[in-house]
This record gives structure tokens, sequence and C-alpha cells, in this order.
């Protein structure tokens, strides 16, 4: 792989040639194309959205997206959408191990299985959480959703990502967004690849305002990066793309490959970020903030400060709060927690949450510290710690996430987990 070249900076307008003199100059659609090339525009808004808002870009493809035969609908695998019904929802704490890698070769479309998901994609709202796990590379084989924006947050191996747009390689310890409907397959860079996979069926995902904190904070817009254009000029058989639309996945054949966009600009791409560059602001004062201050990139809802999931992390950091219950506190809440770990521990659990594990706290549903964490914060002393060594994650959501039936079946669950609260003491002495 030639060194992969990257643009700086999150959400801008980039304009990218992997052949000189590619893209045109001064317009969009010129009579004809530069270098016999078919002009594409891929909108990612509505074309009226607001200047703000408004997300496009400009192709300069070999062949136009349209030259495929007819789609026809192929197995969903282990793979579900809205309505996610399958299984009445508890209100019961759930945790799972991470689930199991393939022992076959697996490939990351056939590999994906969903855990959970909420709203109702055909109204732009909620979310599926996946889980991918390969063992294989996809070389013939491409995959797009036009059902939400994708963000992979990898667990174990690293990956590239050959898109459209061009190509990204992403270690666990960094994350990466597919905007909808942009085709890609992804390469396995060691031999088995683990990871979640958050489909984001609302408004695409972007920083969050910085309030007091101020200009600068948080994850900063030029830590992320937007791959330069790069293109595969392959037309020798066939070129399966499979589509995930309206909640089914579909396919067709390709004569070419569909990855074959040799310059565009614009403002809708692919990028990556490495959560280490994560400017991690926490108390230095006394007591445990609350966890919005990790947010990474959020995806608002019509509603203000109701997100339609954040995606927020708990990187490596200083605990320096005096005087205070330094875990996250027992709580109950609006919004619905889904937690991943990419490595290390959690702070809130002394063992059972482990890496490529999961666990799902739902609206209102009691949780917090397990007894042996309670008890070793409770006593312990108060010096500066660091916490290193550890990443985790959650997506928070506005709606209830609602476990698929193989999340609530499959032997990765810890039917036990409630246990981990159960040998919390009686300490009232009034
Ligand atoms: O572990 C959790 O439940 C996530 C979480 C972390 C935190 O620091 C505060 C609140 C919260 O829900
Ligand atoms: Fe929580």
């Amino acid at each position: 792989m030639p060194h992969l070249k990257y643009f700086s900076g999150f959400g801008n307008e980039f304009a990218t040639e992997a052949h000189p003199g590619a893209l045109p100059v001064g317009q969009n659609s010129p009579q004809k194309a530069p270098l016999g090339l078919y002009t594409e525009q891929l909108s990612g808004s509505p074309f009226t959205a607001p200047r703000l808002l408004n997300r496009r870009t400009w192709t300069y493809r070999i062949r136009p997206s349209v030259m495929h035969k007819p789609y026809e609908r192929i197995a969903n695998g282990m793979v579900r959408s809205t309505p996610f019904n399958e299984v009445e929802t508890t209100p019961s704490q759930l945790r799972w191990d991470p689930l199991p890698l393939p022992t076959t070769s697996v490939d990351f479309v056939d590999g994906l299985t969903t855990l959970a998901g909420n709203g109702d994609l055909s109204m732009h709202s909620g979310v599926a959480i996946h889980i991918y796990a390969a063992t294989k590379s996809m070389t013939d084989r491409f995959f797009y959703s036009a059902d939400g924006e994708l963000l992979f947050v990898p667990q174990l191996g690293r990956l590239t990502l050959h898109t459209e747009l061009g190509i990204l390689e992403i270690t666990p310890g960094e994350i990466a967004l597919v905007p909808r409907g942009i085709k890609f397959r992804v390469e396995l860079l060691d031999p088995e690849a683990r990871g979640y996979l958050l489909e984001n069926y609302g408004a695409q995902f972007r920083l969050p305002e910085l309030g007091a904190i101020g200009a600068n904070g948080l994850a900063n817009s030029r830590d992320f990066h937007t791959p330069h254009a790069a293109y595969d000029d392959r037309d020798n058989g066939t070129f399966q793309v499979v589509a995930k639309f309206q909640g089914n996945l579909w396919a067709t054949d390709f004569g070419h490959s569909p990855l074959d966009v040799v310059a565009w600009h614009g403002n809708y791409a692919p990028c990556k970020y490495d959560l280490a560059r994560f400017n991690c602001i926490n108390s230095v004062s006394f007591d445990h903030p609350d966890p919005s201050i990790y947010t990474v990139l959020t995806s608002p809802s019509e509603i203000p400060g109701t997100a339609n999931v954040d995606f927020a992390i708990f990187p490596p950091r200083w605990l320096v709060a005096e005087h205070t219950f330094r875990p996250p506190w027992f709580h109950r809440n609006f919004m619905n927690e889904f937690m991943g770990l990419v490595k290390g521990e959690y702070d809130a659990k002394a063992e059972g949450f482990v890496p490529g594990g999961a666990s799902l706290h739902n609206c209102m549903s009691g949780h917090g510290p397990d007894a042996e964490t309670f008890d070793r914060a409770s006593n312990a002393e108060l010096k500066p710690v660091k916490l290193d060594g550890t990443l985790a994650f959650m997506f928070e959501t506005r709606f209830v996430c609602c476990p698929t039936k193989f999340a609530m079946d499959t032997a990765a669950r810890q039917s036990e987990y409630y246990t981990c609260w159960q040998a919390l003491k009686k300490n009232f002495k009034p």
C-alpha cells in the first residue's frame, strides 16, 4: 500500500485528483469532463439544506454509478433494522462477552451481527448497533448503507477502508465515519478483525458545541483526516455491490469496480480520527462530571440537547478530584447507554466488562459501579491517579435501545450480570 495521504479538518471542503487535470476548474459539470471521465454529484443532504449543514461532493469517475443490473434481495444474515421488535425489551441491565471470531473465512459484510437498535430508519431517526467480526478481506465485493452513516470503532485488527472517495487505514484506538451511501470494501491488515459499527439513521455526526470550554478542546477539527482521491480501474469480472436499503440487504453485479472516482471535490466524504488526540477535560477540583464532557461527536435531533446519538469516550486521563467518589456514580438516566471497550479496564467495573464486550443500560434502569469498585473507590487514598491503557466508549441515544433476539439468546450474554451489584452492603448508620 503506497503511503496514504489525508486532508486535515472535519467537514471541510476538499478538492483532490488522483490524476493531474482530472478535476474541472471553475465549474462542476463541463460539457465534457476532463480525461473522458463522467461527472456525478453525490448529495448527502437536501439541496436546500442551510449552508452549514449542506453536504455534497462532485465526483469525476470512470463510469457513472447507474451502470449496473437490478438489485435482488439477498439474505440479511444476522443484520437487523427497525422496527427493533423481535423481542420485548427488558428494563434489566444487559452485558455481553465479546462475540467469538469466525472460525471460517468470513468477510466484513457476512460477519455483521446486530446487537440492538432503535428509532425508525424511514423517519431518519435512531441507530443500529452492529458488531463486525471478519477473517477475510473483501476484494470484488462492496457495501453501502442507504439507511445511515457508519461509525467504525475497531477493537481488534487493522482495517483498510477502500471507499469511493479514497483509502483510509484504521487501527484499534481510531474511528472512521463513512457517510450514508458511500460504497466501500473492507480489507483486513491482520488475520482477524472485530469492532463495533454504529449505523446512524439520524442527522450526520458533527463536532459538539464547546460552550464555556471555548474555541479549542475535546475533538479538534484538524485531527480528523479525509483521504485523497484514489481509484480502482478494474473492469475484468464481476463486482458485487451489497446495498443496505430500508433495512434489507440487496445485491447486484457491476461490470467494473464502483471505486472508480479519479477526482472529487466537496464536503461529503469519509474521515478518520485517532481517539488519542481527544483533549479530555475532567474535574480538577471535586466531583465526577457528567459524561457529556467526553463527547467526541454528536448527531442532534430536533429537540435541543437531546441527541439522536452521542459518541463519547472514556480515554486515559488523570483523576485528581478531592474528597470525591471518583468512578461513575450510581445513576438512572433519561438517555440510553450502550457501552463498549476497546482496551483495558473501565473504572466503574472491576471485572466482567472486557475488551470487545458490551453493556446496555436503558432509560431509567439503575446502574453504576459494581460492589468491588464501590468498596475500593470509597476507601481509596485520593492522590492523583493516572487511568492508563484504557479506552471505553458509549453510544448514548435518546430512544430505548432494543436488543435483537440474537443479543438476548446468545451464549455471549452474561445472564448473571445483575449479581455484580448484589454484594453492595447496607452501610446506613443513623
Ligand atoms: O458507566 C456508565 O454508565 C457511563 C457513565 C459514565 C460516567 O462517567 C457518568 C455517567 C455515566 O452514565
Ligand atoms: Fe450510565
